[in-house]
């Protein structure tokens, strides 16, 4: 069977999927969710002429050195002056106070002096000084936000400004997590001599609550079918939106997945990738459930997860960036010809001294199986296939796995 080039596969698994619902989640509790539609001002920001000093409102003409102006009043936040100020007049004036009808400048208070009920002003004012301009920060119908935005802190003070007490978010999508295979058991159990400590299904978990999923584990089910088929009916039972699998998509005698999943009822999508790691990555749908079966390496499991996982979540999510992102970077040292699969290699980053430039060191041990590799990892370098022997500088794209907080 002819292996799926990646973009191919990529292509499969959000071909067709459309954002989940919307729902209206409160301001303060929106961080880290994808905006559903674009939000505009409700209201004009500062909605009125205001000081940006604590100080004296005053008439351009009046702000002269030397003036000796009438107190008439004060302006506070919150408080504005009702009256008009007149020629040769003042009133006291605070940061965030609106600016008294007649009055055009603010004049410091460290360059006044008091006398009684009247100020002097020590130094010539600019006409206009200190005073932000009704709607200066923004208008009312602005567009601010676009769709497709995940919301961050600056983005909800703005929100928040704007005067909108939530936001319309796309649902978060609820994702089932089953590991397999009978010689897993989790951190912390007793375990026997011929098993392993899963690690591949918390990768995993933790993957899709930083991209904003609502995990269901499934736990471990053994190489059975019927652990299997009970794993499966309770994903479809709980309304989970994807299913990833994790292990047994392989050829042995104990693969079972696929087949648990067509028993099922899934409609296969494509099984078999032209990718290393992660070759036997799964692809269907199970009625209206995605389901991506991960290969059971842990370097597969965590490739394939950002690599195909993460650009389907956001696509659920509704997001206006697929991926992680991607830039470019130079080899430190020459690494081999690549075959027919595209390669995720495991590699270090550093800048270059007396330049910009990343330089990249592929880590010496690529085994699928290193989760020690992959933790130490800066990046995963992209070999298409077939890529001639790489020289030392020459230029390389990769998936910046810092960045991406992953
Ligand atoms: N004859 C062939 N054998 C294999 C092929 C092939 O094409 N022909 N492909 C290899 C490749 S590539 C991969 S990747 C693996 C993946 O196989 P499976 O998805 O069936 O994975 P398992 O066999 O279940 O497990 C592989 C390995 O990973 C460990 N594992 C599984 N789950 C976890 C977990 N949750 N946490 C940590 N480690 C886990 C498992 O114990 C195995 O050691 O197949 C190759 N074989
Ligand atoms: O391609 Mo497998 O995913 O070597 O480990």
């Amino acid at each position: 069977m002819s292996l799926l080039p990646v973009a191919d596969a990529l292509a499969k698994v959000v071909a067709g999927v459309t954002p989940l619902s919307v729902e209206t989640v409160a301001l303060h509790a929106t961080r880290g969710r994808v905006l559903a539609a674009a939000i505009t001002a409700l209201r004009t920001q500062p909605g009125f002429n205001a000081s940006a000093m604590d100080g004296y409102a005053v008439r351009a003409d009046d702000a002269r050195q030397g003036a000796s102006l009438e107190l008439i009043g004060e302006s506070a936040a919150g408080h504005g002056y009702a009256g008009r100020v007149g020629e040769n007049q003042a009133v006291r004036i605070f940061t965030g106070a609106p600016v008294p009808d007649g009055a055009d400048t603010v004049v410091i208070q460290e360059q006044t002096r008091r006398d009684g009920n009247r100020v002097i002003l020590e130094a010539t004012a600019k006409p206009g000084q200190h005073i932000r301009a009704r709607g200066l920060d923004f208008a009312e119908g602005r567009e601010a936000l676009s769709p497709g935005t995940v919301i961050g802190p600056r983005d909800i003070a703005l929100a928040a400004a704007m005067n909108h007490p939530g936001l319309p978010v796309h649902r978060r999508p609820k994702v089932a997590i089953l590991a397999t295979g009978d010689e897993l058991v989790l951190p912390g159990q007793a375990i026997g001599e011929n098993q392993i400590v899963a690690s591949n299904n918390f990768a995993i978990r933790a993957l899709v609550e930083a991209e904003g999923g609502e995990v269901l584990d499934l736990g471990i089910a053994s190489d059975d079918f019927p652990a299997l088929e009970a794993a499966i009916k309770r994903a479809r039972s709980e309304k989970a939106d994807v299913l990833v699998t994790i292990g047994g998509a392989s050829v042995g005698d104990h693969d079972l997945i696929q087949t648990a999943l067509t028993r099922e009822g899934m409609q296969l999508g494509f099984w078999k990738i032209a990718m290393r790691p992660g070759k036997p990555l799964l692809h269907g749908r199970l009625g209206p459930m995605h389901i991506l079966g991960l290969p059971g390496n842990p370097v597969s499991s965590v490739v394939c997860g950002v690599l195909f996982l993460v650009p389907l979540l956001r696509t659920l999510l509704g997001r206006s960036d697929a991926g992680p992102p991607r830039r470019r970077a130079v080899f430190a040292s020459s690494w081999p010809a690549n075959d027919v699969r595209e390669d995720y290699i495991r590699a270090r980053f550093m800048l270059d001294d007396t330049s910009d430039i990343l330089k990249v060191e592929p880590l010496a041990l690529q085994d699928s199986s290193l989760v020690s590799v992959m933790q130490h990892a800066d990046c995963l370098v992209i070999r298409p296939p077939f890529a001639p022997e790489a020289k030392a500088g020459e230029s390389c794209e990769i998936i910046d796995l810092r960045a991406a907080g992953y």
